[in-house]
């Protein structure tokens, strides 16, 4: 059996935080706001996740009132939910995600972004793909006020065939 999800998120760029993206800290002088360290690929990628579960969305599971996920480790929460995915007998089939971000320059970084993700969901990396693209100044990720991630994920079940 074979489920597809997808995933969506932006958080605003803002002085004095860290840039975690995909599990990576990226130099650079700003970084994203929010309840928890605002990681937005691994939140898109966790959402798709719960897309492809039918199991709602990460606010849903990790509501941004509960003090328990005030800067919480986004990739603790991608393996909460990756562990509901194994439950339910799914591996992935494969992952694919975008980052829309005029600056700053994700990709000397997508290596060990695709590690990070692969690792996370037990899969090889060759299972998992991460791009970026700026919007060509156009709109808040041009404008450099946001960053936003997609994501699509196949996750598999194997199920005996009589
Ligand atoms: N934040 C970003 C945005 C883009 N890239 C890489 O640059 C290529 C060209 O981007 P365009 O938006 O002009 O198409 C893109 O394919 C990415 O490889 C990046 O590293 N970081
Ligand atoms: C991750 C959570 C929880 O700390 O907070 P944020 O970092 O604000 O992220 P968001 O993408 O708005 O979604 C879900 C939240 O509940």
């Amino acid at each position: 059996m074979i489920r597809v999800g997808q995933g969506f998120d932006v958080h605003q760029l803002v002085e004095g935080r860290p840039c975690i993206i995909g599990g990576v800290t990226i130099p650079y002088d700003k970084g994203l706001l929010g309840h928890s360290d605002a990681d937005v690929l691994l939140h898109a990628v966790t959402d798709a996740i719960l897309g492809a579960l039918a199991l709602g969305d990460i606010g849903k599971h990790f509501p941004d009132t509960d003090p328990a996920f005030k800067d919480a480790d986004s990739l603790k929460l991608l393996l909460h939910v990756w562990g509901m995915a194994k439950e339910r007998g799914y591996r992935l089939g494969n992952i694919d995600s975008t980052i829309i971000a005029q600056k700053p320059k994700m990709a000397p970084y997508i290596p060990q972004m695709v590690d990070v993700i692969a690792r996370a969901l037990e899969a090889e990396p060759e299972q998992v793909n991460v791009k970026a693209t700026t919007t060509e100044q156009l709109g808040f990720t041009g404008r450099g006020e946001g960053i936003a991630a997609q994501s699509v994920v196949c996750l598999v079940k194997d199920v005996l065939s009589s």
